[in-house]
């Protein structure tokens, strides 16, 4: 072989792994990961064992990249005709069904025996879960049927709270159905808000999304709405003698306000592109950090300082 084909194979060989990085919609899993590492770290009151972090993350990156690769392969055709999906490796053949579809498999055999081996049970068979939902609820049954598509298949979204809480204690508490909540309830604004940018390319394609089957101010008012529940919901982790307190309230109220400062102005031009697109951005900052306030929280910095200043107010 001379040193032009040795570059040539290295050049496609990288291509080909790249075309399958892709298959995974990498861009969404690290705020995926952010959301277990919050729980993770709530779970174990900041005395989180790295190496249990770490084993958790690899599990739930893969879970994460398998059901985005399943469907990947399921919406090969709606992905084909709207112009921001077109260029994915499926519509483009870069990558073929059959062999995407094993890369799915792949992963999710990865994942399940690596949680089941290092972590526990109870977390690979959550994860899992997390893939069916997306893959058979949300993908087949919902996504090109209802408008109520996001809101029962945000679920699947909110699985990785679950599965960092399984990981560190083994059981499901109440707190790990808050926070899966939190994300439940914050999945509906962060979407329709991109839907209201994008909804001509969903219309093409005949996916029910809210803004393509009603209007824009139907929309707007939906994600007032759950604004609405996200907010407080968000107020009922505060604890502050707990493992989440003052840092965390300080952000849930500042971040609130401006989440529910940007779902009003949307109400009140619900047909501004900018509006949307500014509160899509602004929910993924949100989400980002009131995990990591959860995360500074729950070392216990602050709460050390909290208790001490107790102790000074009560004498
Ligand atoms: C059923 C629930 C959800 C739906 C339908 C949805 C849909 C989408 C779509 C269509 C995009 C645009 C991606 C693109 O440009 O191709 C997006 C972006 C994004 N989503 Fe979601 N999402 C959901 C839940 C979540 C969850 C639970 C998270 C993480 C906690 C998340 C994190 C993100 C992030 C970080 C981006 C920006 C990616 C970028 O930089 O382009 N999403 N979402
Ligand atoms: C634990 C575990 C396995 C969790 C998996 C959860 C998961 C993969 C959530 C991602 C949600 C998401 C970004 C949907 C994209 O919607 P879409 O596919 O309809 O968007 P598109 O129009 O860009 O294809």
């Amino acid at each position: 072989m001379t040193g032009n084909t040795v570059t040539r194979h290295y050049h496609n060989f990288l291509q080909v792994v790249h075309s399958y990085y892709q298959l995974t919609k990498p861009r969404i899993i690290p705020l995926l990961l952010i959301t277990t590492v919050a729980s993770m770290s709530i779970a174990s009151e900041g005395k989180l064992d790295p190496i249990l972090l770490l084993v958790t993350l690899a599990g739930g990156t893969f879970a994460a990249a398998s059901a985005q690769t399943f469907n990947c392969v399921y919406d090969r055709d709606i992905d084909y005709e709207m112009e921001r999906t077109r260029h994915r490796p499926l519509p483009s053949g870069r990558v073929q069904p059959n062999h995407a579809l094993i890369f799915a498999i792949a992963l999710a055999c990865i994942s399940f025996t690596l949680l089941t081996v290092f972590v526990n049970l109870l977390s690979a068979l959550l994860a899992m879960s997390g893939i069916l939902f997306y893959v058979g609820v949300y993908t087949h049954l919902l996504k090109r049927h209802t408008r109520l598509n996001i809101v029962i298949g945000g679920a699947a979204g909110a699985v990785p709270m679950l599965v960092g809480w399984a990981a560190v204690t083994g059981t499901l508490s109440w707190t790990a159905w808050l926070l899966f909540a939190i994300v439940f309830l914050w999945t509906p604004p962060h979407f329709w808000a991109l839907a209201l940018m994008i909804s001509e390319d969903y219309a093409k394609v005949g996916v029910p999304m809210l803004p393509v089957v009603t209007d824009n101010i139907t929309a707007a008012r939906q994600i007032w709405v759950y604004t609405l529940m996200l907010v407080p919901a968000t107020f009922l982790l505060i604890d502050p003698l707990q493992a989440v307190g003052t840092v965390y309230g300080c952000i849930a109220f500042i971040m609130g306000a401006i989440f529910f400062k940007k779902a009003w102005a949307l109400l009140q031009d619900s047909q501004n592109k900018q509006s949307a697109r500014s509160l899509f951005l602004y929910s993924i900052l949100y989400m980002m950090l009131l995990c990591a306030a959860m995360v500074v929280d729950s070392l216990s910095i602050t709460q050390n300082f909290t208790q001490a200043m107790m102790k000074l107010v009560n004498g």
